[in-house]
Order: C-alpha cells, then sequence, then structure tokens
C-alpha cells in the first residue's frame, strides 16, 4: 500500500498570493476530508495530488518518490481521482464507463479479460448501478453518474483515492452507502482523501482533516482536533451550533 505525501506544497492558483506550505502524509488505512469555501482551492490540491497541474513549489510524493519521476501508468496504478465535473466525450455504456478504470493494468491494445469484466461488475453492484449496465451514462441521474464515477474509481483499484465532492448528488441513503464503502477501502489498506462540502459527513466518516482557509492559510491533523466549532465558524464564516449524537459531534447553521 502507497503513503501519499506532500513536501511544502504550495498549490498555483493564478493571480493569488501563495498559501501556506502544506506538509501532508496520507497513510494507507486513513480518510481525509478536505474542508474550505467555494473558491479556496480544494480541486485544485486534488488535482495538483493527481499530477494533473504543476505545483507552484514543492512536490507530491508516492512512498518517497516524486510524483514527476513516475510513470504515468505506475501513478494510475496507485492513485485514482473522481472528479467533481465530467463530460461525456463520446457514448458508452455504465459497463464501459466501469472499465475505462482496468486501463493502467492493461498493456497497449490490450483487450480486457473475463476477471476485468468481472472486477467493474462487482464495482457497479457494490454501488448499486449494476443494473444499469447496459445503459449509455448520458441517460443515467446526476447520481447515478456519480456512483458509475465511483464504481469506476473502484474498478482501477488504487491504493490511493481521491475523490472530489463524492456525496454530490447522491440521495440520503446513498451518501451513507458511499461512506460506508469509503471506509471500508480504508480499513483494506487503501488511503481515501476527498473534498467535502457538507461538514456532517466529514465530522462522521473522516479520521483526519485538512482545513483551507481563503488567507491561504491551512490546518490539518486528526479530525478530532480539528472539529473545533469556532475554527469551522471562522473557516465557513458561518455561525454553527454544536450538538452530539452517537457520540459524534454534529454542526447546525443558525438561521439568523
Ligand atoms: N484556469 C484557471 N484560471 C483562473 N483561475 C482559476 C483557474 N482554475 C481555477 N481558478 C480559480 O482558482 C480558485 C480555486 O478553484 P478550485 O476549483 O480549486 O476551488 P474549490 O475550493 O474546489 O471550490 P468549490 O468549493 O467551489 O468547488 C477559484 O477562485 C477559481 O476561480
Amino acid at each position: 500500500m502507497t503513503t501519499l505525501t506532500t513536501d511544502n506544497l504550495i498549490i498555483d492558483i493564478p493571480g493569488r498570493a501563495p498559501g501556506s506550505p502544506l506538509n501532508l502524509e496520507v497513510q494507507p488505512g486513513q480518510v481525509w476530508g478536505v474542508l474550505g469555501p467555494n473558491g479556496v482551492g480544494k480541486t485544485t490540491l486534488l488535482h495538483t495530488l493527481a499530477g494533473l497541474r504543476a505545483p507552484h513549489r514543492g512536490e507530491v510524493l508516492l512512498d518517497g518518490r516524486a510524483l514527476g519521476s513516475l510513470k504515468r501508468k505506475s501513478v494510475s496504478q496507485q492513485l485514482g481521482l473522481v472528479f467533481q465535473d465530467r463530460q461525456d466525450g463520446f457514448p458508452a455504456t455504465v459497463l464501459e464507463t466501469a472499465l475505462i478504470g482496468r486501463h493502467p493494468w492493461l498493456s497497449s491494445w490490450q483487450m480486457e479479460t473475463g476477471e476485468d469484466i468481472a472486477i467493474a461488475e462487482r464495482a457497479l453492484q457494490a454501488l448499486d448501478v449494476g443494473h444499469l449496465r447496459d445503459r449509455l451514462v448520458s441517460t443515467l441521474s446526476g447520481g447515478e453518474r456519480q456512483r458509475v464515477a465511483i464504481a469506476t474509481l473502484m474498478t482501477q483499484a488504487p491504493d490511493i483515492w481521491l475523490l472530489d465532492e463524492p456525496s454530490n448528488h447522491l440521495d440520503l441513503h446513498h451518501q451513507v452507502a458511499v461512506m460506508r464503502l469509503l471506509s471500508g477501502q480504508a480499513e483494506a489498506g487503501r488511503a481515501v482523501f476527498m473534498c467535502l462540502h457538507d461538514l456532517n459527513l466529514a465530522a462522521r466518516w473522516c479520521d483526519h482533516l485538512l482545513l483551507m482557509y481563503p488567507s491561504g492559510e491551512a490546518c490539518w491533523g486528526p479530525a478530532r482536533e480539528m472539529l473545533v466549532p469556532s475554527a469551522l465558524e471562522s473557516l465557513y464564516n458561518q455561525t454553527l451550533v454544536t450538538v452530539e449524537v452517537d457520540g459524534a459531534p454534529v454542526f447546525v447553521p443558525v438561521r439568523s
């Protein structure tokens, strides 16, 4: 299993002064949540961790090796990303889309085997979209598409799962089902690192949190140390009431 680290990483946001350097260590078995208001740089960070954007400064490392020094195929075997937004490039069925997750594991021009198809079908079942396997993705609802995207990542089976707002479009039942699945993946030794707008999902399911402030400051650590109401109020510029349910804090925005 792979550890993702950042060494004095400063993400590159056009026209903005560099923020504080990030020195993160995302270890196997951990579930990280990234919290912060709109436009603070959460997606930019995820894309930088995936090697899709160059950092302003610093480095991203996989097991101590600089991301840039690794072959893309090797990176995509170790790390995968669910994007916040997706475009339908060409017509593809749900099963064909999930099978894209096997590409890092196939050689050029190699066709998927029965085992690859079985892996994809198991992932579709796990995300409750197995019954849609032959449907065109372009005909799916927002929540169904989101679950297909997560199933594609599951089919890819990397050690590090990066997810940009995985609960987007999901109803309550599927939000919890996806969080349980991500938690199970971490228990199996993978690492999960996701941006979330739902503070309460983060409080319930993440063991580590990174708070990104509009000033460019950031702080990170075990979730119990980060879930300080005053810090969260300042993060979102929103007054909160904290209650406890099942031993976990629940944050409710005040109305006025
Ligand atoms: N190509 C670009 N050119 C100029 N500005 C950009 C570009 N890409 C992103 N930005 C800006 O960088 C900032 C960070 O964007 P990013 O998408 O990372 O934020 P975010 O925290 O994920 O926001 P949200 O919560 O709304 O998804 C935003 O102000 C955005 O407008």
